[in-house]
């Protein structure tokens, strides 16, 4: 059974697809901690209510971006996982602490990557006119949503949606989505071979839509 460290910074609810997940026993692993860099972070009472451990470690108490990714790195390695998952965690990584966790550390972007890599990617795709989003789950690299795409999940934009509206119906796609992409890892059909995603071996196409 795979140990998974999950890193938020909000409400949880990727990090809840993915306990359920684990408790179903879809998932071949066991989430061992869950850390927040935001005290206020609901994803904290949700690991606590999944009798697993929920840390703090806010960035404000650090210095430097550095020094704040060396104590998570710390902390994170106590756990000794085979799989970090990045759910909704709003801090930009150092290139070190992302190269420590090389083939091993994923992330969920609410955008059809690599448009609207950073924040505010649903007010940004209904400013753009776009008639489709989505939501791509990739591993980890130096580059800010660069990193090699593993799967995306595509949803209709309509006329007059807001926002939140959009949110909604791409979140919908991330809690399905992130779960399969974590349980592919945790049965070792899923990595990385140096900018190649392999599935059962086999290459995955630059661009896989999972509903398409
Ligand atoms: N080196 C990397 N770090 C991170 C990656 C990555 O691919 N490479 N993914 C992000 C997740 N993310 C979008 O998916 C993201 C998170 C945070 C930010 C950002 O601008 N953060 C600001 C603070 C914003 C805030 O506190 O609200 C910052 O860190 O200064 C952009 C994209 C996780 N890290
Ligand atoms: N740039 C990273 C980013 O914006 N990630 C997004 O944060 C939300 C976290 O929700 P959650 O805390 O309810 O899982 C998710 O929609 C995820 O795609």
């Amino acid at each position: 059974m795979k140990s998974i460290v999950v890193l938020i910074s909000g409400s949880g609810t990727n990090l809840q697809a993915i306990l359920d997940a684990c408790e179903r026993g879809d998932i071949n692993g066991r989430v061992s901690a869950v850390i927040s860099n935001k005290a206020d972070a609901y994803g904290l009472k949700r690991a606590e209510l999944s009798g697993v451990k929920a840390v703090v470690l806010s960035h404000k108490s650090y210095a430097s971006r550095e020094d704040y990714d060396r104590a998570l790195q710390q902390e994170i390695d106590q756990h000794q996982p085979d799989l970090v998952v990045l759910a909704g965690f709003m801090r930009i990584l150092s290139d070190e602490f992302v190269q420590h966790y090389t083939g091993r550390m994923l992330n969920i972007h609410p955008s059809l990557l690599p448009k609207y890599k950073g924040l505010n990617t649903h007010q940004r795709a209904l400013d753009a006119g776009d008639t489709e989003h989505g939501v791509t789950v990739h591993f980890v690299t130096p580059e800010l949503d660069g990193g090699p795409t593993v799967i995306q999940s595509k949803v209709p934009v309509f006329s007059g949606d807001t926002a939140e509206e959009l949110s909604e119906r791409v979140r919908h796609q991330e809690l399905s989505l992130y779960p399969l992409v974590v349980k592919w890892f945790c049965e070792d059909r899923l990595e990385l071979d140096g900018d190649t995603v392999l599935l059962d071996r086999q290459p995955l196409p630059t661009q896989g839509y999972a509903n398409d």
